[in-house]
């Protein structure tokens, strides 16, 4: 299963052994994170990633171990902006030139950059962005500038204190007209002692959700006053301005951005995987330790997984995981045919490769946001420790639902796509994930024939369930867009109609993408099995907690929701004997969880104790602050009170 987990043998070699060094390594302690005040806090990430970077050199390790080594050192830093962001802009929109001269410095860290999008007044609608780069002839120059409080660039990761350049996204005004908004690589800080340079006024934008968490990261503010760059620092791939100010279009398409994109969002989908994987492990590990109520002749409790509370609430989040890990690979594979065609001026599959990794970062971040508390909650009292690890792990994760699109916005994007593919269907054969609305009349006529509660065990009985529910939603949404005068109007007054209709699809795509996993060579004894009961987990989970749509379209009737839900109670009972296996082939080493009810040895309360007094409080049996504050109410003259 580790296999499984993993996507190949070769994989999960790299894996642990990147995890195993890092957790080997006292210099990537992380116990004591959440005590630290922000200034010790951001100078220990500085030093974590300092040493990273060295071992990156010194070890001569490969693009795909650095990034193993960075995602177990586990802490939010400026390097996750550089790798993640900075760099994949200048590949995907920056001209052959531009990568030549840029990307080699940003490669060997000899320049830090950041991805400056989001402003104080607008972050999803980015046309509405108001920093400006105007073209001055003259010098052959862009001037850059912050007309506004609101135009002040905010939020940008390693853009607060650590960032040398930015790809900074502005306003292009060339002869006084505006030309849409484009990146421009802006150099902030001196090279020399790191001040900010002329005209720019940087800095934090403070402190945020949860202790330790996403403070690691110095998310900033930035404003240019007339600040001058080279022409040839605009992201020119696109769209050139040539030195007398002239706009000339490439023939490579503005959807071009779109690849960036759907490289980013496949990111954002693994990493999906990863949060949600490490909360039910420790969910799952402690749930197998905690004991409950039903001790019978003085024997133990009852083990808290033995509830089938527990177990509907947990297991489903098992199966999500593992729905979320392989959709996440099949999106990878997306990005790389996408490249490819890319490469090859094919630029077809773009609309639906980036309304469907649009969607899916939408779906899978939502669900593990949830998922997370969901297993705090699953562990009690004890999973509000932040010794637990869940209260930071959900604080550095829930901005996901966030950054890269706001969740609500993407779907309705997808929404979009979906009306503009059912309003095509005459004259335009869908494909990709949305080939089933190929055959939207037949879905929309033909019921569901189960009978019996096994029937549910039928994989294209859950694939035609989840078309057939797409479908229809996706229609009707459609249908009633058009009585509409105005297109527009409509789509604001539909818009959380249209939005489940995009949840709809995107369920689909996963549980379909698990289908088809599960249709791959898979190595391991018991391996398919196991994989095969959770994926219809997955699927009847999701029927039963949207029944009301399959109810509502007339694809299901109430008894057959019924025996889907007396199926997923059965299933459960397959998952509870695998439970421990399968969360420990996520391979995950002690320092990764880092939590104590997820500890491998299964330890809890020893260690749990044992913790408590290593907190700064218990330096002391008196607290400071105890005599000035405390000791005069106690010690008050009480006889001249009326008690
Ligand atoms: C931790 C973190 C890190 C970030 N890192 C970066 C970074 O490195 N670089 C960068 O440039 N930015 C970054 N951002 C900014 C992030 O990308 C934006 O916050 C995000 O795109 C959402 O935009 P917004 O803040 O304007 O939200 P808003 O659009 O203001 O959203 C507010 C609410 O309005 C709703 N809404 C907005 N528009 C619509 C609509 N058309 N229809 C219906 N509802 C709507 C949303 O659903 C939401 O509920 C980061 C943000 C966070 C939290």
């Amino acid at each position: 299963m580790k296999v499984a987990w993993a996507g190949s043998r070769e994989t999960l070699e790299v894996s642990d052994r990147m995890a195993k060094l890092v957790a080997n390594d006292p210099a990537f302690e992380k116990f004591t994170r959440p005590m630290l005040g922000r200034k010790e806090l951001f100078k220990d990430t500085l030093k974590k990633a300092a040493y990273a970077w060295k071992l990156i050199i010194d070890l001569r390790l490969s693009e795909e171990e650095a990034k193993w080594l960075r995602l177990y050192i586990d802490e939010p830093a400026f390097t996750d902006l550089h790798w993640g962001m900075f760099i994949p802009a200048i590949e995907g929109q920056g001209t052959e030139e531009q990568k030549q001269k840029w990307l080699p410095l940003a490669q060997k860290m000899q320049i830090i950059g950041c991805y400056a999008q989001t402003e104080l007044g607008h972050g999803s609608n980015v046309q509405g962005l108001e920093t400006t780069a105007t073209f001055d002839p003259q010098t052959d120059e862009f001037v850059l500038h912050s007309p506004t409080l609101t135009s002040s660039k905010w939020w940008p990761g390693g853009l607060g204190k650590v960032s040398t350049h930015a790809v900074v996204y502005a306003r292009l005004i060339v002869g006084g007209q505006f030309h849409g908004v484009h990146g421009f690589i802006v150099q902030l800080r001196s090279l020399e002692d790191h001040s900010p340079l002329r005209g720019i006024t940087v800095g934090d934008i403070g402190l945020k959700f949860g202790n330790g968490a996403y403070n690691t990261m110095d998310n900033g503010v930035l404003r240019f006053s007339h600040v001058r760059i080279p022409r040839n620092q605009m992201l020119m791939r696109v769209l050139q301005v040539t030195k007398d100010g002239k706009i000339m279009q490439s023939d490579v398409p503005r959807q071009l951005i779109y690849g960036t994109m759907v490289y980013v969002r496949q990111t954002i989908v693994a990493d999906a995987s990863k949060a949600l994987s490490r909360a039910v492990c420790i969910a799952t590990r402690y749930s197998a330790v905690r004991r409950q109520f039903g001790s019978r002749d003085g024997g133990p409790e009852t083990q808290v997984i033995d509830y089938k509370t527990q177990q509907s609430r947990l297991f489903p989040l098992l199966a999500s995981a593992y729905a979320f890990r392989f959709v996440g690979e099949w999106l990878k594979w997306l990005y790389m045919d996408v490249k490819q065609r890319l490469a090859a001026n094919d630029f077809s599959t773009l609309p639906e490769a980036h309304a469907c990794t649009a969607g899916l970062k939408s779906l899978t971040t939502t669900a593990t946001a949830d998922g997370i508390e969901e297993c705090r909650k699953l562990c009690g009292g004890h999973g509000y420790l932040v010794s637990s690890g869940l209260p930071e792990l959900f604080a550095v994760y829930i901005p996901a639902c966030t950054y890269e699109g706001d969740n609500v916005v993407l779907l309705l994007q997808v929404a979009r796509f979906l009306v503009k593919t059912v309003s095509e269907l005459g004259h335009k054969k869908p494909v990709g994930t949305t080939a089933y609305m190929g055959r939207a009349a037949a879905l929309m006529q033909s019921n569901c024939g189960i009978q019996s509660a096994g029937e549910w065990l039928n994989p294209d009985a859950i694939v035609e369930a989840f078309e057939a529910r797409a479908a229809r939603m996706a229609v009707s949404c459609a249908q009633r867009l058009a009585k509409f005068e105005n297109p527009e109007e409509g789509f604001a007054e539909l818009a959380a109609d249209l939005v489940e209709a995009s949840v709809a699809h995107c369920q689909l795509i996963v549980v379909s993408k698990f289908i088809e996993k599960l249709q791959q060579d898979i190595p391991g004894k018991g391996v398919r099995e196991s994989l095969e009961v959770l994926c219809y987990v997955y699927a009847l989970f999701l029927l039963h907690k949207h029944q009301g749509d399959f109810l509502a379209t007339g694809y299901l009737t109430p008894k057959q929701s019924a025996l889907a839900n007396d199926q997923l109670r059965t299933l459960y009972s397959k998952v509870r004997p695998n439970a421990i296996a399968l969360v420990d082939s996520f391979s995950y080493t002690d320092h990764y969880l880092g939590s104590i009810l997820g500890r491998y040895d299964g330890n809890v309360y020893p260690k749990l104790y044992e913790a408590a007094w290593k907190d700064p409080l218990n330096d002391s049996d008196v607290a400071d602050g105890f005599h000035q504050y405390v000791q005069p109410i106690l010690k008050q003259n009480l006889h001249s009170a009326k008690l």
